[in-house]
Order: structure tokens, then sequence, then C-alpha cells
């Protein structure tokens, strides 16, 4: 029940409305909405001088005016009057308009006439005002308050987080749900439907699906139209300029904790920021990240909370995050105590492999989010000075994919006995990850034997909570070897949990990993606690969006001055790519403006060597350059005068200004430039990007970067109005190979060898080629070799020879 003072409110703001006739004209308005966003037919037009909304098929030969919930108007009798006729109108218009072409709204309340398809916009309003005034009750008509008159006070239709219907500030039913209204004049017998169309019309919304009942798109905001006026301005405007302004450059830039940050070469002023915070606040950002890392469930597709936070939160926030009642950061930390021993064993060496002898490689097997996190980080340490020595006589290797020569790469010259095994699957259910894991079983039997203790001491498993069964029967020693994960973790973020932990602390020590989580928490307290204006994942998401969805950029790079950071922009293209490649709203509506951007990289400076020159003179591609003030190792050589690492950052201090301000044909020409070849030197310019300094790449550093670009991701994700935590496309994928793996089946074990038919006829061709040149191929004819072992060779005769010399034949694979 609302508050007395509310309902004291409703009753006297719109003694005449019914909060149905509400909730039918929201339906209404919705469907209309969603039918106009889903139609290549309709379309929709906002007045730039009212707060109009037009209707009008593109064809124009037929035009729905003023249907827009801001014509209802709730003082008097007559007003009330011309509400109902915009709901019945609505109504009528949605259910019919599939169906009939060119339909009069206004008309069709009262006597349902169709209009010839040739009428004109003229012709229909004619009938509309005519037909609204037949109907008005005092006879009046709509008289000197038509619809678009700025003396009414029209409420406004917001939402709250849940998508729940509110009514806005500005009208007297402020602060009052649609349900409140509901319980407070459904027993007002003056609301009841009053004829048969009434009646009707209540039948038609009453079976409106649910899902209608949802709040617009974002696109359909004053900030967001704002932005895209804005964006025609700017377009306008050369970075070259907007770089000349003092003022704009010294405003755009933030700074926490040695991260800095300088987005002034982006296409972007300070209005347009302004404008983006504007878009922030009407979207709720703030009130979303709080959501999100207080535990909410805003995976609602897969009703999970997405906590990626809790896995680097400190033991002093034990106590502060619950999911269904569990203490999320307690459980955390007694993973990471039990990781922090597990490691401590493994490289004392208390534990030891089958045959007795230390274990010093290890493989991780594990593909997408179980996979390019770690390595990611793996590679950044491998450089580190703490990483380097602690990882002295240790190797960690990645096998990801299933294809066999994968395996063959990543164990060929692997002592198994000195080997162990981390299985990293969230569900312990991916094919690619399951079938690479029977393999490396395999191979462990084939070198020790199929002992049950084989597995239990050389194989680890990371996995969710859920799979704990699973696990088992894999043959784990679920009590010490198995690291658990929770279904509040998605992959593409869980390298702080332990699917990164035990690869990362196992080669690096635990104490390196720690570092690398506090990296991450203190850019996370940053991104919840700092004002927006200040906050650096905050603003490289709204420049995210701004670039993406208004200056239709879709693609953009990472260019790291840090080949430590090699596989940076592999893991940020899987996070950000299966977080915000959606094309359907949180509420379930499919959205009309660009989201998810094209993400790839490479290190600088062999990135300038590759795609650059599509980047300074082909399409505009936003770039993110990071770069740092000290090297991992420099060198400065007696022949050199500059150190090799301000080598290296004199090439990321220099292009984003090549790419902002380019080069006219003029420069060109005062180069000396032969006329024939001037325009092939011009650049353009005017190619955003921003610059990220960090002071030395660490441990701590690396965490700070990824806590940036998953945060970056989910800020993009909530003011798009996406699930950014759900993976769904992927899905398709995985079970069509399926069905393939069935017709192989089939097909390669049919004595007849009969075709495969797969229904359809581009597939059925492509695999029956494929089989039939596998099997020509093959000596036994049925296209598969058994084979025994797992590797052609065993790690012995991969070995150098014990001299090093690998010259002649010596040492040779055959
Ligand atoms: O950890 P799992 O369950 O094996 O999943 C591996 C990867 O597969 C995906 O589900 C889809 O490719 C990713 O999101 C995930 O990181």
């Amino acid at each position: 029940m609302p508050p007395v003072g509310t309902a004291n409110k409703v009753t006297r703001g719109n003694p005449n409305a019914t909060s149905e006739s509400i909730r039918y004209l929201i339906c209404a308005q919705e469907r209309l909405n969603a039918m106009v966003a889903s139609s290549s037919v309709y379309n929709r037009e906002r007045s730039e001088t009212s707060s109009e909304t037009h209707f009008y098929r593109t064809d124009r030969q037929f035009e729905l005016h003023n249907l827009n919930l801001q014509h209802l108007s709730h003082n008097n009798e007559a007003k009330t009057m011309q509400y109902r006729i915009f709901l019945r109108q609505m109504c009528l218009v949605l259910h019919l308009l599939p169906v009939h072409g060119f339909i009069c709204p206004a008309v069709l309340c009262h006597s349902r006439t169709k209009l010839p398809s040739s009428c004109n916009t003229r012709q229909s309003h004619a009938l509309y005002t005519k037909a609204s005034s037949r109907t008005s009750r005092n006879g009046k008509g709509f008289g000197g308050m038509h619809p678009t008159s700025k003396k009414i006070r029209y409420p406004e239709i917001v939402y709250d987080e849940n998508g729940n219907v509110q009514l806005s500030t500005q009208s007297d039913i402020a602060g009052t749900s649609a349900l409140e209204l509901d319980e407070h004049l459904s027993d007002d017998q003056s609301l009841q439907p009053q004829h048969q169309q009434q009646n009707r019309v209540q039948k038609f919304i009453s079976n409106i699906p649910k899902v209608l009942s949802k709040p617009p798109l974002v696109s359909a905001t004053p900030e967001w139209r704002k932005l895209q006026r804005h964006a025609q301005q700017i377009k306008s405007t050369h970075l070259r300029d907007l770089l000349q302004d003092p003022e704009r450059c010294d405003a755009m830039w933030a700074e926490h904790d040695g991260v800095y940050y300088d987005y002034s070469r982006q296409q972007a002023t300070l209005e347009t920021m302004e404008l983006l915070f504007d878009l922030a606040e009407r979207q709720d950002l703030v009130k979303r990240i709080h959501a999100m890392v207080n535990g909410e469930k805003i995976n609602f597709t897969e009703n999970r909370a997405v906590l990626h936070t809790a896995l680097r939160a400190s033991k002093d926030d034990i106590g502060t995050v619950f999911v269904d009642g569990v203490d999320a950061i307690k459980e955390v930390h007694e993973v990471l105590d039990q990781i922090k021993e597990f490691t401590e064993a493994f490289r004392s060496g208390k534990i030891t492999g089958y045959t007795g002898k230390r274990m010093r490689n290890i493989v991780s097997v594990g593909i997408g989010g179980s996979y390019l996190g770690p390595e990611f980080l793996a590679e950044v340490l491998k450089t580190e000075e703490e990483g380097i020595n602690s990882s002295l006589g240790y190797s960690l290797r990645f096998l990801a994919n299933v294809d066999p020569v994968d395996v063959e790469r990543t164990c060929a010259d692997l002592d198994p006995e000195e080997t162990l095994i981390i299985i990293v699957s969230k569900t312990f259910t991916t094919a690619e990850t399951m079938l690479n894991a029977r393999t490396m079983r395999q191979w462990l039997w084939d070198f020790m034997g199929d002992d049950v203790e084989v597995v239990r001491k050389h194989v680890v498993a990371c996995s969710s909570v859920s799979a704990t069964e699973n696990v088992k029967k894999f043959g784990v020693d679920t009590e010490k070897y198995f690291f658990r994960f929770w279904d509040w973790v998605g992959g593409r973020y869980s390298v702080c949990g332990a699917a990164g932990a035990v690869p990362i602390s196992l080669l690096y020590g635990f104490d390196l990993f720690e570092k690398f989580l506090e990296g991450a928490r203190s850019m996370d307290q940053h991104f919840i606690n700092a004002p927006m204006r200040e906050n650096i994942p905050i603003i490289m998401g709204l420049l995210g969006v701004w670039n993406s969805s208004f200056m239709g950029y879709n693609s953009r790079a990472l260019i790291p001055y840090a080949q430590a950071l090699l596989r940076l922009p592999a893991h940020i293209q899987q996070l950000d790519m299966e977080s915000n490649g959606k094309r359907i709203s949180r509420h379930g509506i499919e959205i009309d403006y660009p989201v998810g951007e094209v993400d790839f990289g490479e290190p600088g400076t062999n990135s300038q060597h590759s795609f650059f020159q599509l980047i300074h003179q082909g399409q505009t591609i936003p770039v993110d350059f990071l770069g740092f003030v000290q090297s991992q190792h420099d060198l400065l050589m007696d022949s050199e005068q500059l150190s090799s690492h301000d080598e290296l950052m004199s090439n990321f201090f220099a292009q984003p200004d090549a790419l902002a301000n380019g080069k006219t044909a003029e420069e060109v020409r005062a180069e000396g430039c032969p006329e024939e070849l001037v325009m092939h030197k011009v650049f353009d310019g005017n190619r955003p990007s921003s610059s990220l300094l960090f002071p030395q790449l660490s441990a701590y550093v690396t965490g700070q970067i990824l806590s940036l670009y998953e945060h970056r991701t989910a800020v993009q994700g909530f003011i798009w109005d996406l699930n950014s935590f759900d993976q769904w496309g992927v899905e398709l994928g995985k079970k069509l190979a399926v069905d393939i793996k069935g017709h192989l089946l089939k097909a390669r074990y049919d004595p007849k060898r009969r075709p495969i038919d797969t229904g359809s006829p581009a597939t059925s061709r492509i695999l029956n080629y494929y089989l039939k040149n596998g099997r020509d191929a093959d000596e036994n004819g049925s296209g598969i070799k058994t084979l025994t072992s797992v590797t052609r060779l065993t790690h012995r005769e991969h070995y150098p020879p014990p001299i090093h010399d690998l010259g002649g034949n010596v040492g040779k694979l055959s």
C-alpha cells in the first residue's frame, strides 16, 4: 500500500482516469513501440519542437499523430475523455494495424471505418478531429485543448530498476505504481468499461503478453537523442582543432593509483562528456554498478549474481556480500587458502607424482575464459622480476584447442611423471576441454599405467561446485585436488578465481598471484567509489558507447606497448565480445542501436608494421594505447643514446598524435612531395584514441588493467541495457557440432559407405567431400587411424641431445 499522502494525490489528481486504463495505454504504447522498432515499414520520429512522437509508414501514405503518453491529461472530464479516446485508438490501431494497411485511428475508435489507402495526412487528420469531437461528452471535442497544447501538464511514464512502471515526478500521481493505482481506483464505478467496444479493448489488452510491459529502449530517451544530435556537430569538428583548446585538454584526463588516463584525443568535448554523464544518470549506472558488486542477480537469464569483484575482495570484507544466504567473500578466501596450501606443498616437493618424482611441469587444460585470462597473466609474469625468479625450474603450458596438434605441441617434450594436469572448466562439460582432459589422462596412463592413483596424483580440477560429481567421476581427488568456483563467476571473468589462481600460483608462487588480486581490488574500489567524472572505467565505458553508438565506429584496437602483454588483446576480445555481442535488451526487446565492438590488437610496435596502415588511412578505428613509465627490462647499450624503452615509448606517444592530427596536402607539398603522390601521402587525421600510462608492468598493475577492462565492458552493457553476463550466442554452434558428430559417427562405421544426408545440401556435400578424401588418404579405408599412444614420439625421443649441438640430423625429429 502506498502512503496515505500518495493515495490522496492519486484520487485528487486524476479523478476520472482508471489505473487499468493507464496500464492499457502503457501496454499499447509499448506494443506500438515494439512493433515500430521491429518493422521496416513503420517508423518513429520524435518531434524536435514538441514532445510529440509521430508514427508513420515509410511510404508516407499514412500517419498516426500524437500517439504519446504525454498527451494523457488528468484533471477534467473532457481531458479524461481525450485520454480514453487515445487509449482506445491506440488499442485498436495496435490490434488492427498488422492486418489492415491503412487505418485512421480516431475513426476506428468510433466507427471502425477504414481509410482508403490513398488517404493523405490532411484527410486522416480531419477524420480524426471529427471523430474525436463526436465522442467528446461535452460535445466540444478537443476544442482548445488539442493534445499538443502546452497548457496541459502531462504525467510521464518512467520505470524503476526492476522494469516496473512508475509515473514521473512531474505528475500529480508521482511515485505511484500502476499496481498502487489499481488498489486505489479499482472500486471507482465511473471507471469501469462503459460499452462493448471497451470490453473488446480490455480483452485485447489482457491478451498482450507480459513481456510488452517493458520500458522503451534507451535510444528513445531524451538523453540519447541529444547525444545523437550532438554527434552530428562533433562529426564536423576536427580533432586537430579540439586539441588546440587548452581548457579541454586540461580537463580530459583522470588518475588513480598510478594509472594515468588521457582521453583528450577522443572526438569529444566537455559538452560530450556531460551529455554522456546525463545518459549514465538516466540509465542508473551507479545504481547498477552497486547492484552488481553487492551480489544482486543481474544476470537474470541465468538467475545468477555477477561477482568477479568478490574474487579479489579483501578478507576484511568477509560478511558483506551474500548470495542465496552464503557469504561469498568468505567462500572465496577459503578457496584461496586452500590454493595457497596446495601451492606450497607442490613447490616444496611435499606433493610428488605417481612415481615419486617432483612435479615441475604444469599443463592447464581449458578454453575461452578458462584459458585466455590465465594465459595473458602468465605471459606478463614471465618477464616480471619476481616472476622470473619464482618460476625457475617450472614450466606452464596451456592446452585449449581440441585440434590434436595442440596436444602434440603441448606435451610432446614433457615428462608425464613430472607433469601436473589442471583441468579448468566451470561447467566440466565443455566438449573441447573434456576431450583434451581425457587425452591428457590417456597420456598419463600411456606412460604410467592406468592405476587410479595416476589421475589422483597428476590431475587437479578447477570447476564450479555444481560439477563436483563429474569431477569425481573423472578420477580427480575431490578432497585435496579440487578447487571450486561458483556460478556467480562468469568464465571470462574467472581469472581472479581458481581458474587463474591455481596455474599461476603453481608456476610463480601464491604471493605473486595475491599482488595481482590487490591491483584488481584497487581498481575495483576506484570504480565503485570514485565520482563519475573522475572514474576511469566509467569514462572508458561511456566513450566506448559514444564511439560505437553515436560516432558509428564498430571496431576498436587495443595496443599495449609491452611485449609481455601480447595476450591481453585476445583476453579482452573474449571478455568484451562475449559480453556485449548482443541484440536483445535486458527487457527482452530487440535493440535499434549499434552495440558491441569488434575488439582486436597486438603489441606496439609490431602492430604498427601490420594493420596500422588501415587505422591511419583506411577505416576509423578508435584505439587504446597502453604504455609504461618504466620497462620490465630496459636496455641502454653503450652505442645508443636513448634506451630501448624510450625508443618504444616514442612510438607510444607519436601514434595518437599522428591519428588525431593527420597530415594535410599542404604539409605534404611543403616537404617537396611530387604532386602525383601528394594525395597518397595525405592523412585525414581526426581518428580517436585514448592513452593509458602505467608505472611498470607488474602483477599489481596487471590486476589494475584487468579490472579496468572488465568494468569498461560492464559500463557499456549497463548503458546499452544489455545483459553482459550471459552468452547464449555460443550455444547454437555447439549444438550443431553435436549433430555433425552424429553424422560422422554413422558414416565412419557404415560398411555400405552411404553418403551423409544432413538435410542441408551444402552441408551434406562438404561433409561427404571431407569423408571421401579422408578415407581415400587412409590406408585401411575407414578414415580412422587407431592410435594407442597420444603423442607420436615419447618425451625422451623429443629431448635435445645432451650436448647442445643441434647441427646436422642430431636431435631432429624423424
Ligand atoms: O569453463 P567452461 O565451462 O569449460 O567454459 C569455457 C568457455 O566456454 C564458454 O562458455 C563459451 O565459449 C565461455 O564463456 C567459457 O569461458
